[in-house]
């Protein structure tokens, strides 16, 4: 009996100590749940109180044109709040701006890096950018209004994005800068995957959209047509130099300039007396860009004429400099020096940097030509780099064979293009000695005129009123 008793007492105790755990435990859950349900986008009462998500799934100080969309957001008094990996150093009209917010994307451990484990660290990369980017988009940023996306990469942007979009009420624009389909098809190994990345990219891209921006008017035609079928409205956003972006033509400006930048200091007076030749290239050093060519050129340049086939006596000596990150910077910077070495550059010098946005744009305002190896692995895309050069009203030579080159390039009359390194070399020949001063000159005020159409005016016509900051 006292046996019997003792256990209703026990299980008594019991039972109350989990009756007490189970409320704890309602309470806690319910309060939890209440910040696993995300807040959802109500139009705000004052237009500065509206929120607009700019993605990108990449570095948001190497992407250019992102950012422009972030600083004319933020001029028009929204709130802009940025999406993407925390890198290199943002645009400086978007530092310490009240309205400006950056939502970072945690990145990679350090073990990833080491690639010690490619086969736990593929799976592992997807999770956590699928997870850091739901997290950012779905609870830390504030419902917006608009999200405007960068693609490529499509995966896994795409499918997140419109969950996101579809739980939380914002609109979407796809900024279409390339295709990631044929981006991956450049990288002979990932091959095999391009058919489900394309299925991928055409069946969300088609959807994902209430409008979509394209950086060609081919690309603009493509969209629409039968083979991605976007539904929704697709207009063409030329990329336009920023106000950063200006020509220096005072020879003592210039000086100052190249004498300020550590890449040129030692050159600045010959470069300004001409002696010297100073050519930049600016890259992300992907496979979609053959620095080859480039190598190429500059060793039949420089080698000794063969008799009777060089239209020079000597040619100029070149400074050339290589701006931008990317995975293939270091492969590179290995070719360059072994050429070095072997003495197959005389008179060239070959650097690569990285500077601040300001000395970017200084760098190409005093340079005497800029080149593109853009290959475009779309052939509808356009290199954002050479939009930067006719800003700063640099003439350039620029990768030819692909479909929407002439959108941006005049043959003769801002630059001139090229296909093969003979060809290249040719065109350094041409314009660098003493008989191209006049063409170069020509293709310089070219470069100027093409560079005056700026990027707040096309940005205002046809994003602006898209988004309602600006009257239609
Ligand atoms: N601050 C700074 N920026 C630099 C430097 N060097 C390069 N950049 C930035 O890096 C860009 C070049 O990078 P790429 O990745 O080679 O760009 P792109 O081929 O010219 O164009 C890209 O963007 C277009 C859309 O704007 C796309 O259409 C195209 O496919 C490509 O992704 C330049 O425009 C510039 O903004 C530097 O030293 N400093």
């Amino acid at each position: 009996m006292w046996g019997s008793f003792l256990l209703s007492m026990l299980a008594g105790a019991l039972t109350i100590i989990f009756l007490a755990f189970l409320v704890r435990f309602t309470v806690w859950a319910a309060k939890k749940s209440r910040h696993a349900i995300p807040s959802r986008y109500t139009p705000a009462a004052k237009p500065e109180d509206e929120h607009i998500q700019i993605l990108v799934l990449g570095d948001i100080g190497r992407s250019p044109r992102m950012q422009y969309h972030a600083i004319s957001i933020a001029k028009h008094g929204r709130h802009v709040d940025l999406i993407g990996y925390k890198e290199t150093a943002r645009h400086p009209e978007l530092i310490g701006k009240p309205n400006v917010s950056l939502y970072a994307l945690s990145p990679y451990p350090e073990w990833i890096a080491w690639g010690t484990l490619p086969l736990l660290s593929i799976p592992y990369k997807v999770i956590h950018q699928f997870c850091t980017l739901y997290y950012q988009m779905m609870y830390a940023a504030p419902a917006a209004q608009w999200i405007i996306i960068q693609n490529p990469p499509s995966i896994p942007t795409f499918h997140v994005a419109m969950f996101v979009a579809w739980v939380r009420g914002s609109k979407v624009i796809v900024d279409w800068h390339n295709y990631g389909h044929t981006l991956l098809s450049t990288t002979l190994l990932l091959r095999p995957l391009v058919p489900i990345y394309r299925w991928y990219e055409k069946g969300f891209g088609r959807r994902l959209g209430n409008a979509n921006l394209a950086v060609t008017d081919a690309m603009c035609r493509q969209l629409k047509g039968p083979s991605f079928k976007v539904k929704t409205p697709v207009v063409t956003l030329h990329d336009r130099p920023a106000a950063v972006f200006q020509p220096i033509t005072d020879p003592k400006e210039r000086f100052a300039v190249l004498s300020r930048i550590g890449e040129t200091k030692k050159d600045a007076k010959n470069i300004i007396d001409g002696t010297v030749r100073l050519i930049v290239s600016s890259t992300s050093w992907t496979a979609d860009e053959d620095f080859g060519i480039l190598l190429d050129a500059l060793m039949a340049y420089a080698a000794p004429p063969a008799h009777g086939t060089s239209t020079m006596d000597s040619p100029a000596p070149i400074l050339a400099i290589i701006t931008g990150k990317g995975p293939q910077k270091q492969p590179y910077i290995e070719k360059i020096k072994e050429l070095e070495s072997q003495g197959n550059l005389p008179g060239i010098r070959i650097l690569t940097a990285w500077l601040s946005t300001r000395d970017y744009a200084a760098l190409l305002a005093c340079a005497d030509l800029g080149v593109s190896l853009h290959k475009s692995s779309s052939g509808v895309d356009l290199p954002m780099k050479v939009v930067d050069m006719f800003g700063a009203g640099l003439p350039v030579a620029a990768y030819s064979a692909f479909e929407s080159f002439g959108e941006l390039i005049k043959e003769g009359v801002n630059g001139c293009g090229f296909e093969t390194a003979p060809q290249l070399t040719e065109v350094f020949q041409r314009l660098l000695g003493v008989y191209g001063v006049k063409e170069l000159a020509r293709l310089k005020k070219g470069a100027i005129s093409e560079g005056s159409l700026r990027w707040d005016e096309e940005w205002n016509r046809v994003v602006g009123r898209i988004i309602g900051v600006v009257d239609s």
